[in-house]
């Protein structure tokens, strides 16, 4: 898999395809469909990056049946996680504000795992990295958490809230990686593209999937 000029990205996350593009890595999408249950006792860490895996897997196995990858495939999951529970995209407004309470004045933890699975040239390889980046959130009431679940911004997104959006506002701090937090750690990725000889910081205009 030698000259390799983009990457195929299995997710439909439209933040991902955002900071792939911010990173100037031009990608095409491969449109998978993962079982994405917590395992018993699963850690965080352990969580996101059998997810991100499982996904790039699904994306390459996917490409295989349609005439095979012609690039390395790109995956990535995103969890929330307070005290030991993981807190992942909401079932319904009043679990999002269930949510939303815990973490209220606390400080938890956003993973992202993300993995690149391709051929490096002697068999099929899979690298994969979790970044954790830490978020202090100001105290607020329930009153306002209903009425930001009301904006809808919640619902597709894990923790129940989107940093990037109106849910900045609920953010006292943060430790670590923004990107991460929005989906897709910039550093991580632009690192493991390299690996498998994918280009980045490249312009891209108008639809970035070449
Ligand atoms: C905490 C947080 C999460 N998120 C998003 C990132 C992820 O898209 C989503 C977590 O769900 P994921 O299952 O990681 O991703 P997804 O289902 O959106 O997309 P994919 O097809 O790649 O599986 O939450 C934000 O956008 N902002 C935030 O502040």
């Amino acid at each position: 898999m030698a000259n390799v000029s983009f990457l195929y990205l299995a997710s439909r996350s439209p933040r991902r395809r955002e900071l792939l593009t911010q990173a100037g890595i031009p990608f095409r999408l491969v449109d998978i469909e993962i079982d994405e249950s917590v395992l018993e006792n699963e850690r965080a860490a352990d969580y996101v990056e059998r997810l991100a895996r499982s996904k790039a897997e699904a994306g390459w196995a996917k490409l295989q049946d349609t005439g095979g990858a012609a690039a390395p495939v790109l995956a990535a999951d995103t969890t929330v996680a307070l005290g030991g529970k993981l807190l992942g995209k909401p079932e319904n407004e009043d679990d999002a504000v269930e949510s939303l309470m815990h973490l209220s004045g606390q400080t938890h933890d956003v993973l992202t795992g993300i993995a690149l699975c391709g051929d490096l040239g002697d068999g099929l390889d899979v690298e994969t990295q979790v970044v954790t980046t830490r978020v202090r959130f100001s105290h607020f009431s329930i009153e306002d958490a209903r009425r930001y679940v009301a904006t809808g911004e919640p619902m597709d997104k894990a923790g129940s809230y989107g940093i990037q959006g109106f849910g900045g506002t609920l953010v006292e701090s943060i430790d670590g990686s923004y990107s991460n937090v929005v989906g897709l750690p910039l550093k991580e990725t632009v690192e493991l593209a390299g690996l498998f000889g994918v280009p980045y910081w490249q312009k891209l205009s108008g639809d970035q999937t070449v």
